[in-house]
């Protein structure tokens, strides 16, 4: 396809969204079946642009003084993808599927845009503009350098299976993909984000990952999991194991003693670690469905360490999925907040005295943390906050130079907010509440 075809095509699809809020896969592809001459490469750059396109909604059309999704295809062409102004207008006017010459007040525009500076916080950072008073709330006066960078497009970062081989092994086989270490935590890699019209290399064909050396996994989630300290030897509970991502994390780190129980209350999603943990390498996890016999009965008060990688509404992961910002309502993070509480009270029920929980999500929200854990805490005496660094040192996992790059995430209360603007990883937050003895 040429540039006036990918460019409509970005228009109807923009528009689609819009109109109908359907996850933006859902749009492209409803797109695809009408569009039958789109090869795999058009398909990349046109879903590249969309989600360029979203992740800087907002911040787009003030640009322009145009709400428009033609607008904001054009704006979004012009200043993050340096398409000139000169091809820009051949592809507008080319027949027969060009969208129309540019207007005169769009080519103003494109070449003088207007300024951002008294645009409120939601449009110069591009969120929803409700959600305003609660990222002000958890942010404060870096809000718009913090959400400005939940507008960037994300790296891939992989975990290096150290139950499967040597890091230096792993890497040595990850050159094709450029992957290069993270200095900040042993084990990991990243694929730096690749020019906006390219897709990302696909790790998951490559043989490394195969094998089992390799998991994508982003660096937040993998400092999640180190938050669970050591546990070699220990009972370990995944609560909210989900395709098992922070459950192979886990496992990585148990080195295949203890025990270790993933599991969760959608069946369905655990189907894929069945075949995952068969591909890594781990040998000590027994997989509990709520569809099986076995229940959890047996494991109450009992375990080590409960890891709960709560459901949340995944503001942390804007970066990756930026329609989902749009999509995402008042009552949806009400929901959300309920059952953070449901799950928490579930899962300190396996917490054994002098036991820890690591709560998690890929929020960075207060309301679906902070708020939720000091309600968990004033019903729950017998626990109370450990500071999360401490579990992430015990690990074995973090350098020196990423102690440093931690510490000016640590929040009062000793857990860990993580942002992509210091480390170039998903939005997590982490707390560790330890059990009385
Ligand atoms: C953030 S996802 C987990 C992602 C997963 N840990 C990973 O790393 O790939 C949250 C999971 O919590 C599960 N969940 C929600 N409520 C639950 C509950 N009350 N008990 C157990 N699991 C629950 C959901 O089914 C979902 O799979």
């Amino acid at each position: 396809m040429r540039l006036s075809g990918r460019l409509s095509a970005a228009i109807e699809i923009i528009s689609d969204f819009e109109a109908r809020r359907v996850p933006l896969k859902t749009a492209l592809a409803d797109w695809a079946r009408g569009a039958r001459y789109a090869g795999a490469k058009d398909r990349a750059w046109i879903s590249g642009l969309c989600l360029d396109i979203l992740r800087n909604r907002q911040s787009l059309s003030a640009m322009m003084g145009d709400e428009s999704p033609r607008a904001a295809v054009i704006a979004c062409l012009h200043f993050e993808w340096a398409i000139s102004l000169d091809d820009l207008q051949e592809a507008l006017c080319e027949e027969p599927h060009g969208a129309g010459a540019l207007t005169e007040p769009e080519r103003v525009r494109l070449e003088t845009p207007n300024s951002l500076d008294d645009e409120p916080l939601h449009v110069r950072a591009n969120f929803p503009e409700w959600l305003a008073p609660n990222i002000e709330r958890v942010f404060g006066a870096d809000a718009v350098k913090i959400m400005s960078a939940f507008a960037e497009r994300a790296d891939v970062d992989l975990r290096l299976n150290g139950l499967k081989t040597e890091s230096e092994k792993a890497l040595s086989a990850l050159k094709s993909v450029k992957a290069k270490p993270i200095p900040l935590l042993k084990n990991t890699a990243r694929i730096e984000a690749p020019s906006p019209s390219e897709k990302a290399p696909a790790v998951t064909v490559i043989p490394a990952f195969n094998k089992g050396w390799v998991e994508v996994q982003d660096l937040g989630s993998q400092i999640a999991a180190a938050a669970a300290g050591e546990v070699k030897g220990a009972q370990v509970l995944d609560y909210c194991a989900g395709g098992g991502g922070k459950t192979l994390a886990l496992a990585a780190m148990m080195e295949n003693t203890g025990q270790l129980y993933a599991y969760d209350r959608d069946p369905r999603r655990l189907k894929p670690l069945f075949h995952r943990a068969k591909r890594a390498g781990v040998r000590n996890l027994q997989i509990r469905s709520p569809a099986g016999d076995e229940g959890l009965d047996d494991l109450v008060g009992k375990m080590d360490v409960v890891f709960v990688d709560a459901p949340c509404t995944g503001a942390g992961t804007w970066r990756r999925h930026p329609d989902t910002k749009w999509r995402l309502t008042e009552q949806q993070l009400q929901r959300q907040m309920q059952e953070q509480d449901i799950v928490l009270r579930q899962a300190a029920e396996f917490v054994k005295p002098g036991g820890r929980m690591i709560w998690v999500t890929c929020s960075f929200l207060m309301e679906e943390n902070e708020d939720r854990l000091s309600e968990f805490l004033s019903a729950n005496t017998d626990f109370s906050f450990e500071p999360v660094i401490d579990g992430i040192e015990a690990s074995n996992l973090l350098s020196q130079e990423g102690h440093g790059a931690i510490k000016p995430m640590i929040t009062p209360e000793g857990a860990i907010r993580l942002s992509p603007d210091k480390l170039r990883a998903d939005g997590f937050f982490i707390a560790t509440m330890r059990r009385a003895s």
